[in-house]
């Protein structure tokens, strides 16, 4: 998803009507905040709760059924998730022509971005970074799903510069006695076996991005580069990276870890627990990789919705219960997460 090309209006070449819409549903659009071929993402208001949102407005007139298929894949795994450091699914709205997917809005944009802006960070701030990006793709690990196209353009930050993992659409459930063969991601932060066109299980290619990530965070610079694609494949499978003098030795040896070319030899995220680095100053908080996945009933809220938007607490029930995504759950959502 790139940002919106200042050049092009807000005109669409699409003939689909909902891209004329300034609105949809309880949603006010504000502005755009990305394009990509198949989708735009605007900034909108829930009109009644004021809170901002992110709507994917994605043209269906543009899919083929394969595309459609992965679509589909898409919302039903990020309605699986629910982990503070991935953005959340509030509603999905379906017309003829469109999918709009209502989501969290992570109003300080990508992480890619800041690095521009601010450079490298310090290792300590990198690893606070890095344990949110940790717990958040164990988390999906541990519900078998993978993400696939880890990058620091995918994760976002929200007002408090905490991590929000974006972008799911090569997304995939995984067996971890089987094999994927789809080659995803982009190619500075694509394990080698990929390159190599063999089959994975799954979390193993996720964990190289990771290592590409923590080499990111750290240097500001990507660790294997080239200016095509042939040089860049050479780079990965070489697996040659340049290790900076101002790096500490915990960091350089957990860069190791993970930039493993064997994926049998690059383990999982489970080898963390006890790494040094990681842990350095979190000693008694392990990596949190199993945060409280379902949604609490919450009363007050439940009680705010009844007598302040009419909404009875039996809808709002059934929809946590069912994990249905209608306007009901975005407004409990929209106040639970506020
Ligand atoms: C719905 C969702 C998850 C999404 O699809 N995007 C898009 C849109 C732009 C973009 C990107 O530049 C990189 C990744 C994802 C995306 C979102 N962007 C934001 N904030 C933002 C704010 C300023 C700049 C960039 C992103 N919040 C939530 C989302």
């Amino acid at each position: 998803m790139s940002p919106p090309s200042k050049s092009r209006k807000d005109k669409d070449d699409t003939n689909n009507p909902d891209f004329q819409l300034n609105g949809i549903g309880n949603y006010l659009f504000q502005k755009t905040v990305g394009e990509g071929n198949f989708a735009k993402v605007k900034l909108a208001k829930h009109k009644l709760t004021g809170v901002e949102v992110a709507v994917k407005v994605i043209d269906k007139t543009t899919l083929d059924e394969k595309k459609l298929g992965k679509l589909y894949r898409e919302v039903r795994i990020m309605k699986l998730l629910n982990h503070p450091h991935i953005v959340k699914l509030y509603e999905v709205i379906e017309t003829k022509h469109t999918v709009f997917l209502v989501m969290e809005y992570a109003s300080g944009g990508e992480l890619y971005d800041y690095l521009v802006v601010h450079g490298k960070m310090k290792e300590k701030e990198a690893r606070a970074k890095f344990r949110q990006i940790l717990s958040a793709v164990s988390y999906c690990h541990k519900k078998r799903v993978i993400h696939r196209d880890l990058k620091a353009e995918n994760l976002l930050l929200d007002a408090n510069l905490d991590i929000k993992i974006a972008d799911f659409g090569f997304s995939n459930h995984f067996d971890p006695d089987g094999k994927l063969d789809t080659f995803c991601g982009s190619p500075p932060y694509a394990a080698p076996e990929l390159f190599q066109g063999k089959r994975y299980t799954g979390p193993e290619v996720d964990v190289w991005s990771l290592g590409v990530i923590l080499y990111v965070l750290t240097t500001g610079c990507l660790p294997f580069d080239g200016k095509n694609l042939q040089e860049m494949r050479e780079s990965v499978c070489r697996g040659k990276y340049r290790i900076p003098f101002y790096l500490s030795d915990v960091c350089e040896k957990l860069l190791r870890k993970f930039l493993i070319r064997d994926p049998f030899k690059r383990a999982n995220l489970d080898f963390l627990n006890d790494d040094p680095w990681i842990n350095d100053g979190y000693a008694e908080s392990p990596i949190a990789r199993d945060i409280s996945t379902t949604v609490q009933e919450d009363e007050v809220i439940i009680k705010l919705l009844e007598t302040k938007y009419n909404i009875s607490a039996e809808s709002v029930q059934k929809c946590l219960r069912e994990n249905i995504y209608d306007d009901v759950a975005a407004m409990y959502y929209l106040l639970y997460y506020d």
